[in-house]
């Protein structure tokens, strides 16, 4: 009896992952059929699926990531393996394959994360004359990862879905600041490391050099390195090996609920909302019903699948293994990321989720017609589904009309989403000078968290008793010959050096802690052209400390333009009104009437600049010499330009606001 009752529960535990809801809840003796595990009903649903994954169990399932500083080659490493997996085919004409956004492929860069599943046959023995054929298979899961500090977010999220990842590092570049960054990311999430040094068909590729620095900074076993060329197929044929080998399997219980860890989502036009799952345990099914821990709310599955690399139907995924959803959600407010999505009525201890996206940079994005108001609130809804780290709330200015004020995770970040809403979206968007979040204490004790500067309102029953703004720790990567200017930035950008120390007999190490305005604008460019490019920078966002900040208004004749306030240090306050001044001279054409455009710190005017008038000659038609009808035209003008002054408004030009972005230092 006890061996009936254990046979049952191993059966049951060993099929129930396959079947569908209505079954697994049934008694299971109905289902078993030839001793084959799968009712009809999932049969039927598998019809369907190209690709059938209840052939992969987890111990046959590798989730890893590719991770590295920018340009060090990670997107062809991965175009690499998926041809070598025969996922797409060789020479398909379109390098980098994962960086499948218009944005991404302009501007060279991973913006977003991209999983892909690959199959791929390994001989554990590594007895290549024994047939290929009856190796056993593996479905491997492989993220491509941005490189770009602003997007470490993704990086992170992603990294939540893999049990290990390929760190790789350019064999001539060596360690760089995002490497050292996206090791400790892996490193604190307890994932497996292997080592990539790549672009070893470089004249100057030095690998022993690269091997020895991650021997000393990460303490990685320099053996253990793998040596590749993404780009000429050295090396490639151990990456896949190592990773099966290497890499554990995931852990999760097939025979428990359902758990499912939501990692990103996007809106199609056709399928709505498009969610990337990980399922951590227990398996779902086409047509099941989940429901959400986040919102409670539930959910038929209607589409599910693989991304092979693209969307490859499937009917099931199972345990360990990485997929998409279609479930008939409508936006991101109920796709969130980090959920954990299980099975209805069925609870269960909800996953540990992702820390939420922490807003570096703030800036207000207006319809650049007025009256598009609506066509960029609907590309905004869109677009935020299809990136959920950027924070909306709508916002009026007295300049500009009604707008939102958006979070984003850092200015590279900002542009992206303002192209991206140009380019998939069509809309025409302004923007207002980016500003960090400061934090004011006010006497009546309260605490309030500046994201617009034009907030920032005197109030005569209470006054700021403190001001606290962000800083991060920045660590800056340099040749050792550019320790000397970049010492001579980072006090300039009121730094203040925490790490000294050398990675090398040629790079130095430097660490810092900034303020978070001092660096978003501009910060990189100036270190990228003071070292000639060598340099490498990356940033993790510290505590608030405390500083002297001013509100610095913009004037034009005497009209505070709220959407040109910013909050600045009180040292700087001088010289970045003088610079918005100047910017602003250049770009407002001249009008039938004088502009004066000033700065100001409350009612005292720091710096001035005056537009004059366009002037209509009134007495070219006045022939002859007349003096008394020639003043009398004259004081006509002069009346008439006096009321135009007291009625009319500025015009300000688009580039005005977009010159004002590139206000370089404080
Ligand atoms: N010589 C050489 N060039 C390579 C190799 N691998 C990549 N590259 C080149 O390096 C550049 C950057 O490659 P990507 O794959 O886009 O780098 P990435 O790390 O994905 O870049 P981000 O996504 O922006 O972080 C491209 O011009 C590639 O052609 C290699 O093994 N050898």
């Amino acid at each position: 009896m006890r061996a009936l009752y254990r046979a049952s529960r191993v059966a049951s535990s060993t099929l129930r992952p396959f079947l569908c809801e209505s079954h697994r809840t049934g008694p299971l003796q109905t289902l078993v059929e030839g001793g084959r595990s799968f009712c009809s009903h999932a049969r039927e649903k598998s019809r369907d699926a190209a690709v059938d994954l209840n052939h992969y169990p987890p111990e046959r399932i590798r989730n890893f990531s590719i991770i590295a500083h920018v340009d060090h080659g990670k997107s062809t490493l991965a175009d690499r393996l998926l041809e070598l997996t025969g996922t797409i085919k060789k020479g398909h004409g379109q390098p980098q394959y994962l960086d499948k956004l218009q944005v991404e492929r302009e501007r060279g860069i991973t913006v977003k994360a991209q999983t892909a599943t690959m199959f791929y046959r390994h001989n554990f023995r590594q007895d290549y004359t024994s047939e290929m054929e009856n190796a056993p298979k593996f479905l491997l899961n492989l993220v491509d990862t941005p490189g770009h500090v602003d997007f470490s977010y993704e990086v992170s999220r992603s990294l939540a879905a893999c049990q290990g990842v390929l760190l790789v590092v350019d064999a001539a570049q060596g360690v760089q600041a995002q490497t050292v960054a996206n090791f400790y990311l892996a490193f604190e999430s307890n994932l497996t490391i292997i080592p990539v040094i790549n672009k070893i068909d470089q004249p100057t590729a030095d690998p022993d050099r690269v091997k020895a620095q991650l021997k000393s900074l990460f303490d990685l076993d320099p053996n253990l390195a793998l040596l590749t060329s993404a780009k000429t197929g050295q090396g490639l044929e151990h990456v896949l090996p190592a990773v099966i080998n290497r890499i554990p399997s995931p852990s999760g219980k097939c025979d428990s609920p359902l758990r499912m860890l939501l990692l990103d989502s996007y809106y199609d036009e056709y399928k709505g909302v498009i969610c990337h799952v990980a399922v951590v345990d227990g398996a779902l099914h086409k047509g099941d019903k989940i429901s959400s821990s986040a919102t409670g709310q539930v959910y038929e599955v209607s589409d599910i699948g693989i991304m092979h690399p693209e969307l490859t139907p499937t009917g099931v995924l199972l345990t360990g293994q990485v997929g998409y959803i279609v479930s008939g959600m409508r936006s991101t407010k109920e796709a969130r990321v980090g959920d954990t999505l299980h099975q209805a009525k069925i609870l269960v201890v909800p996953l540990p989720g992702f820390k939420p996206a922490k807003h570096m940079v703030f800036s207000g994005l207006y319809p650049a017609d007025g009256s598009d108001f609506d066509a960029l609130n609907h590309a905004i809804e869109r677009l935020i589904c299809n990136d959920a780290s950027v924070s909306v709330t709508k916002e009026t200015s007295t300049a500009l009309g009604m707008g939102f004020r958006c979070g984003f995770l850092g200015l590279l970040h900002m542009d992206v989403f303002h192209q991206r809403l140009e380019q998939e979206y069509g809309a025409k968007v302004l923007s207002t000078i980016p500003t960090v979040p400061y934090i004011f204490d006010y006497s009546d004790g309260s605490k309030v968290q500046i994201q617009n500067p034009a907030a920032l309102a005197s109030n005569p029953r209470k006054t700021v008793t403190a001001c606290w703004e962000p800083t991060v720790f920045a660590t800056i990567i340099i040749p050792s010959e550019y320790i000397g200017p970049v010492i001579t930035l980072c006090s300039e950008r009121r730094g203040e050096q925490l790490e000294y120390s050398f990675i090398d007999s040629q790079r130095a190490f430097m660490k810092y802690r900034l303020p978070l305005r001092e660096i978003v604008v501009d910060f990189y460019n100036e270190l990228k052209s003071i070292t000639s490019g060598y340099a490498s920078f990356d940033y993790e966002d510290a505590e608030y400390q405390k500083s002297d900040l001013v509100k610095l208004d913009i004037l034009l004749n005497g009209q505070p333009v709220d959407a040109m306030t910013t909050i600045v240090h009180s040292l700087k306050a001088q010289r970045v009104g003088r610079e918005l001044v100047e910017k602003l001279k250049k770009f407002i054409d001249r009008q039938m009437f004088e502009i004066t455009i000033q700065a100001a710190i409350g009612s005292r005017v720091i710096a001035r600049e005056t537009i004059s008038a366009m002037r209509k000659n009134v007495l070219a038609k006045c022939y002859g010499g007349d003096i008394s009808r020639k003043r009398k035209l004259l004081e006509k003008q002069k009346e008439g330009k006096k009321r135009m002054k007291r009625v009319g408004s500025v015009d300000i030009p688009q580039e005005a606001f977009h010159e004002l972005l590139k206000v370089s230092k404080e």
